[in-house]
C-alpha cells in the first residue's frame, strides 16, 4: 500500500518515529494509504529548511523569475489535473463533477492570480515638509514575512491550501503546511509539481499528522515561524491564536460560520431555490460558507418549503466516478457520527423532519462510507443547537419571517459572521439589507461566485483579518516605511 511521507527540504521522508496513520476513502470506508505522523523532529526540519531557503536562491530571485516559477506551478497542476482530481475525490468522496469545476482548477489559479497581482500593486508615497523647507519623502516597500505556517481544513483540501500557498510564495515566503489528516495527498503530490516546476527545495515544505499534541501544535510551537494563516474550526483558530502570541506572531484565521440565507418575498424563485439548494447540499454541505440557517418571508414560507424538499430530494447521492451523482458522502465515518447527532437532536427539540434526516441506503461495498441523507427541518425554536451550532453537513432548517427588520435581527443573532446569501429582485431592499447584515461576505441573487480580487473572511467568531486580493498581500508582507530627507 502506498505512503504519503513528508516533503522537507524538496525530499519526500518518513517519521524518525515511524508513526503512521490510516487515509481513508469516505465513499467506502477502505484504507487507501498510510500517511507519515511528523513528530517535533519533522517539523523542526521542516521550519529549518524553510528558514535556510528564505536566505537562499528563492530569497535571491527577482520578483519577475518568482513569479515566473509560480506560473508553471499552476501549469503542472493543471498537466496533473486528473491525477489531483483522483486524489482529492479519493481522500474527501466529492464527485468529480464537482472537483472538475472548483477544486482543482482554483488550485491552479490560485498560483496564477497571485504571482500577477504582487507585480502590479503599488505601495504608498507621502512627501512631507521638514523645518528647513528642503522636506522629505516617504515610500513604502514589501518585505517577505518569514516562514508561514498553513494549517489547512479538509472540506476544499487543494483549493484552501494554495488559497494561502499561492500568495504566500508570490510574496517571496517560504511555507511549512500542515494538511487536514483527512485529507494529506493533494498537498503532497504538490511537493512534485513544485520541483518539476524549480521551486528551488526548502520553500514548499509539508507535514502530515493531526492537530492537538501532533504535527499541528509542534508547527504552532514553533518558535521560528514567522506567522501562521488557518482555515478551520473557530475552536481550533482560537487555541492558534494562543500558541501565536507565544513571540507575538501574527495570524490570519479563517473560521467557523453558521451562515444565514434571506429570501424575500420579493425574489425570483427559481434563482433562490437553484441557490439556496448549492448553499446547503453542495460539497455534502461541508463549505464554510453554506446556509444552515434559511430566513424565509411568510408569504411564501410554504412553496418555498415546498420547492426545496422537491430539489433535495432530485439529489444524486453516489461516488466520486458516477457522472450523474451531485453529492458525496461526508468525509468520514467520524464526521457522520456529529451530523447524525444533529439529526437527531432536532427531532428531540421537536422539528418537523421535511425531508431526509437519516442514512440512505447504498449498495455493496459503498455501505461502509460516511453517507447521510440531505435535510431540511423547519419548526426549530431559534436557540436550539440545531440552528446555533455549525453542523458542517447537507442540512439545513428553514423558518418564516415577517419583516425586513426581523430577517436582518435573526441574521445577525449568532456570533458567527462568515457569509450570508439574500434573495430579492429589489436592488433597493437587496443594498439596505446587505449593508446591514453582520457577514464578512454576503451575496445577493447568487452563492460561491468567487472573484479572488476580493476580500475574504469573517466577523464575529468567523475569523481575524482577510485574505484575497491585496488583502492577501497586506498578510503575506511586512510593509516598510523609508523615510528620505530631502
Ligand atoms: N472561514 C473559512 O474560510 C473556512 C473555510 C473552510 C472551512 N472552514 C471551517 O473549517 C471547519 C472544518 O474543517 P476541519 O474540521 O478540518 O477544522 P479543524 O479546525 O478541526 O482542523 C483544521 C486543521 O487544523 C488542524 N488542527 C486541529 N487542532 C489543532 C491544534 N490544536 N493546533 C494546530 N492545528 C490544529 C487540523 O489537523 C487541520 O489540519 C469548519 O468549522 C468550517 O467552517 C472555514
Ligand atoms: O469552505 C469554505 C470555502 C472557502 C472558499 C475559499 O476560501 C475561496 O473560495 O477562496
Amino acid at each position: 500500500m502506498k505512503d504519503i511521507k513528508h516533503y522537507i527540504n524538496g525530499q519526500y521522508v518518513g517519521s524518525a518515529s515511524g508513526k503512521l496513520f490510516d487515509n481513508v476513502n469516505p465513499a467506502n470506508g477502505k484504507v487507501i494509504s498510510k500517511v507519515h505522523e511528523a513528530g517535533r523532529e519533522e517539523v523542526d526540519a521542516a521550519v529549518q529548511a524553510a528558514r535556510a531557503a528564505l536566505r537562499g536562491p528563492w530569497g535571491k530571485m527577482t520578483l519577475e523569475q518568482r513569479t515566473a516559477i509560480l506560473h508553471k506551478v499552476a501549469d503542472g497542476i493543471n498537466a496533473r489535473f486528473d491525477e489531483f482530481l483522483e486524489a482529492e475525490c479519493l481522500d474527501t468522496g466529492k464527485p468529480k463533477s464537482l472537483a472538475s469545476h472548483i477544486d482543482i482548477p482554483r488550485g491552479a489559479a490560485n498560483f496564477k492570480v497571485f504571482a500577477d497581482m504582487i507585480k502590479n500593486v503599488p505601495t504608498e508615497a507621502f512627501e512631507m515638509p521638514t523645518p528647513d523647507g528642503a522636506g522629505a519623502l516617504n515610500y513604502a516597500v514589501r518585505r517577505p514575512k518569514g516562514v508561514i505556517g498553513v494549517i489547512s481544513p479538509w472540506n476544499l483540501p487543494l483549493l484552501l491550501m494554495t488559497w494561502k500557498v499561492g500568495p504566500a510564495l508570490a510574496c517571496g515566503n517560504t511555507v511549512v503546511v500542515k494538511p487536514s489528516e483527512e485529507t494529506p495527498t493533494t498537498t503532497a503530490l504538490l511537493g512534485e509539481v513544485m520541483k518539476e516546476a524549480g521551486v528551488p527545495d526548502g520553500v514548499y515544505n509539508v507535514v502530515h499528522g493531526f492537530g492537538g499534541d501532533s504535527a499541528g501544535a509542534y508547527l504552532t510551537e514553533h518558535p521560528q515561524v514567522d506567522g501562521f494563516t488557518f482555515t478551520g474550526e473557530t475552536g481550533t483558530g482560537e487555541v492558534i491564536m494562543k500558541a501565536a502570541a507565544k513571540g507575538i506572531r501574527d495570524i490570519s484565521l479563517e473560521l467557523g460560520g453558521k451562515n444565514a440565507g434571506l429570501v424575500f418575498a420579493d425574489c425570483d424563485m427559481d434563482k433562490a431555490i437553484e441557490g439556496t439548494m448549492r448553499s446547503a447540499f453542495a460539497n455534502c454541505g461541508q463549505v464554510c460558507l453554506g446556509t444552515e440557517r434559511v430566513y424565509v418571508e411568510r408569504s411564501i414560507f410554504d412553496e418555498f418549503v415546498g420547492r426545496l424538499k422537491e430539489a433535495a430530494e432530485g439529489l444524486k447521492i453516489g461516488p466520486p466516478d458516477d457522472a450523474e451523482a451531485n453529492m458525496g458522502p461526508l468525509v468520514s465515518l467520524k464526521h457522520r457520527e456529529k451530523v447524525l447527532s444533529y439529526y437527531q437532536k432536532a427531532v428531540d427539540d421537536g422539528a418537523t423532519v421535511v425531508t431526509g434526516g437519516g442514512v440512505p441506503d447504498m449498495p455493496g461495498e459503498l455501505a461502509g462510507g460516511a453517507w447521510v441523507q440531505p435535510t431540511i427541518w423547519t419548526g426549530l425554536a431559534d436557540d436550539s443547537a440545531v440552528v446555533t451550532d455549525e453542523i458542517f453537513g447537507p442540512c439545513c432548517h428553514i423558518r418564516p419571517f415577517d419583516t425586513e427588520e426581523e430577517a436582518i435581527e435573526l441574521a445577525n443573532s449568532l456570533p458567527y459572521g462568515l457569509a450570508s446569501a439574500i434573495w430579492s429582485e429589489n436592488i433597493t431592499r437587496a443594498h439596505r439589507v446587505a449593508g446591514r447584515v453582520e457577514a464578512g461576505i454576503i451575496w445577493v441573487n447568487s452563492w460561491f461566485l468567487r472573484d479572488l480580487r476580493t476580500p475574504f473572511g469573517g466577523s464575529k467568531q468567523s475569523g481575524v483579518g482577510r485574505e484575497g486580493g491585496v488583502h492577501s498581500l497586506e498578510f503575506y508582507t511586512e510593509m516598510k516605511n523609508i523615510c528620505v530627507k530631502l
